[in-house]
Parts: C-alpha cells; sequence; structure tokens
C-alpha cells in the first residue's frame, strides 16, 4: 500500500468532504450495506450497459489488489450488479471495495461476507451477462466524475472520491479539519456555558 494510500485509511469521509468543499462527494443515495464498513483504496473503473454485469468480471481479473471496484451502472435498480457470489470473488481476489451507482441482491450473503458494499439498495433480479463494458476507463459515478487511480474512501456516512492530482491538499485540509474539529468539541463537550459563548461567538 502507499503512503498515501495509507495515510487516507484514517480520513473519516466527513473530514474528506469538508476539505474538498463537498464537490466530490458521491450522490447519498449511494450507501453503505453495513454502517461498520471503512475502507480506502484506489479506483478501478466499470461502466456498464443498463442491467448486464460482464464488464465487472472482466474488472475482478484485471484488478490489483486493494483497489475498490467503482461501477458506473447509470443508476439501474432492477438489475443486480452483483451478489454474493460476485462479491464473495471480489473478496477472494483481494479487492478493497464495490461501490456502484446501481443495485445489488444476496443481501443477508454479503453482509455475511464482511466485503464493503456501497450501492443505492437491493433488488431481486440478475443482470445479463453478454454486453460488453469498458473498463479502467473515467466514468461517472453517483453525479461524480472518476478516474482510474483516484483515491475513493468510503464509511457509514456515504463515499468521497480524493481525484489524484488533489490528494496531497485534500490529506492536509482534512487532516487540519479534524484536529480543529476535535478541539472544538472538547471546548463545549458537556460544558451548557462554553455552549452559549460558542453559539453566541457564531452568530456574531
Ligand atoms: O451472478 C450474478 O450476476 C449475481 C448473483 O446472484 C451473484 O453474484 O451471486
Ligand atoms: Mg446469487
Amino acid at each position: 500500500m502507499d503512503d498515501m494510500l495509507q495515510a487516507f485509511q484514517n480520513i473519516p469521509t466527513t473530514s474528506a468532504s469538508d476539505a474538498s468543499n463537498g464537490l466530490n462527494n458521491l450522490d447519498p443515495s449511494i450507501k453503505p450495506l453495513k454502517e461498520t464498513y471503512q475502507m480506502a483504496g484506489r479506483a478501478f473503473t466499470v461502466k456498464l450497459p443498463a442491467g448486464d454485469n460482464l464488464a465487472v468480471l472482466k474488472a475482478i481479473k484485471e484488478a490489483q489488489p486493494g483497489d475498490i471496484l467503482v461501477v458506473d451502472a447509470q443508476g439501474e435498480q432492477y438489475r443486480a450488479i452483483a451478489g454474493d457470489f460476485v462479491a464473495g470473488m471480489m473478496q477472494t481476489m483481494g479487492l478493497g471495495g464495490l461501490v456502484v451507482d446501481g443495485v445489488i441482491r444476496d443481501i443477508s450473503d454479503i453482509k455475511a461476507l464482511d466485503f464493503p458494499v456501497f450501492c443505492k439498495g437491493t433488488t431481486v433480479a440478475s443482470s445479463g451477462k453478454t454486453g460488453v463494458g469498458d473498463v479502467n476507463e473515467t466514468i461517472a459515478c453517483g453525479g461524480v466524475s472518476v478516474q482510474p487511480g483516484d483515491l475513493i474512501i468510503g464509511d457509514a456516512d456515504g463515499v468521497v472520491v480524493v481525484p489524484q492530482s488533489t490528494e496531497q491538499d485534500v490529506l492536509d485540509k482534512a487532516t487540519e479539519k479534524i484536529a480543529k474539529d476535535n478541539d472544538r468539541d472538547e471546548k463545549v463537550s458537556g460544558k451548557p456555558e462554553e455552549i452559549h459563548a460558542y453559539i453566541d461567538r457564531m452568530l456574531k
């Protein structure tokens, strides 16, 4: 794992969002299946035709361990781009997680895997496996442009993209924001008078 990726393992999505002015957060309809998921990795991108997941299989074969598959499924919500079988293959190949602006199925079994999956929801039907689709190209997912190799972080609050050219800047600003927030919290926590003083300062 490269140093930058290592550093982002401890950055919450909320802090990365604050550090990026909220510009690279995936649409909040893309949610973790379990609140306990916490992931940071580099994007391996996939673009699917609606209702066909063959390119996901191609991506599982080509992606590197630790990579997060970010799938543009065009928001399709009737057909699953993965179930527990496909997610299990991702986990076995050492991938870091799955993010899709679409849906999955076999929800109970995927939760049991403890492989981080972020999606719009769940469905019953499977996808076809006939189409082509693209891998490793710039895509749009959840309203955000994602390039292969961009840093992707996900946790209980959602998913944030950190474009490669902004990594150091976002890391510095997020680290600063975390320290500032902790300080602010420490000053007022459990102290009604400090809460009043803080609000008065903000209202000025
Ligand atoms: O095979 C599929 O495409 C979807 C599925 O049910 C699984 O992955 O378990
Ligand atoms: Mg299945």
